[in-house]
């Protein structure tokens, strides 16, 4: 009997912060339970890997990769996994509201859904696939990355490169995480 059925775990905090090794290490969980398992991730992050979901410390799991939900939707129709993972979703295609109704349909049939993602841009707003999926789910985590510039829990993920477009695929030419007083320093 497999002890979670149907349930939502969301990692979620800046860039840096451990949200992809936390995705990974439950799918290496879920795996040794023996829950049949697959990970997605956004084609359009494709900074180390198309097929792979990869860490900052370059760990990685195996992935399939997806413009938007509808895929995810095939997917499913077709093979019957208990549980997925799905990275980087603030970049996912889709309405809002079809994401969120696809996620709560998956939850319904028992499968569970475990997502990383970004919070906040790098000005501070939230990504809004995350901002609806935080209330409903059942294991909500807020990971810190380290502020480079201080040595505190870091809150938003600094963008040093410039460039005003809310996307930017990058890392750590990029990107520092920051807290938010050395956050508001630096603006
Ligand atoms: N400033 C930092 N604070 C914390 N971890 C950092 C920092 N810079 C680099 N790292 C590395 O990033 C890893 C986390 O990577 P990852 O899980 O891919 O994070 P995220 O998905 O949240 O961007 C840490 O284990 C650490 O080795
Ligand atoms: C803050 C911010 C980030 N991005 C991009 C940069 C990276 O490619 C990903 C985040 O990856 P991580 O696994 O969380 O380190 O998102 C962006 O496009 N826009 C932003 O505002
Ligand atoms: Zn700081």
């Amino acid at each position: 009997m497999h002890q979670y059925s149907g349930k939502l775990i969301v990692h979620t905090g800046s860039m840096f912060s451990g949200k992809t090794s936390n995705l990974e290490n439950d799918v290496k969980r879920f795996k040794i339970a023996g829950y049949n398992t697959v990970a997605f991730k956004p084609a359009i992050e494709n900074r180390y890997s198309e097929s792979q979901i990869v860490t900052h410390d370059h760990t990685s799991i195996n992935a399939i990769s997806v413009k938007n939900i509808e895929e995810i939707n095939e997917y499913l129709s077709e093979f019957n996994p208990n549980v997925i993972a799905i990275d980087e979703i603030q970049f996912l295609g889709g309405k809002i509201d079809d994401i969120v109704e696809s996620i709560n349909g998956f939850l319904k049939k028992g499968i569970t859904v475990v997502v990383a993602g970004l919070d906040m841009d790098y000005t501070g707003k939230p990504f809004e696939i995350v901002k609806e999926l935080m209330p409903i789910s059942d294991y909500l985590y807020k990971h810190h990355a380290v502020c480079v510039k201080c040595g505190g829990d870091a809150w938003i993920s600094h963008r040093k490169s410039g460039g005003k477009e809310r996307i930017k695929i990058g890392a750590d030419k990029d990107y520092e995480p920051l807290c938010r007083k050395c956050f508001l320093r630096e603006k």
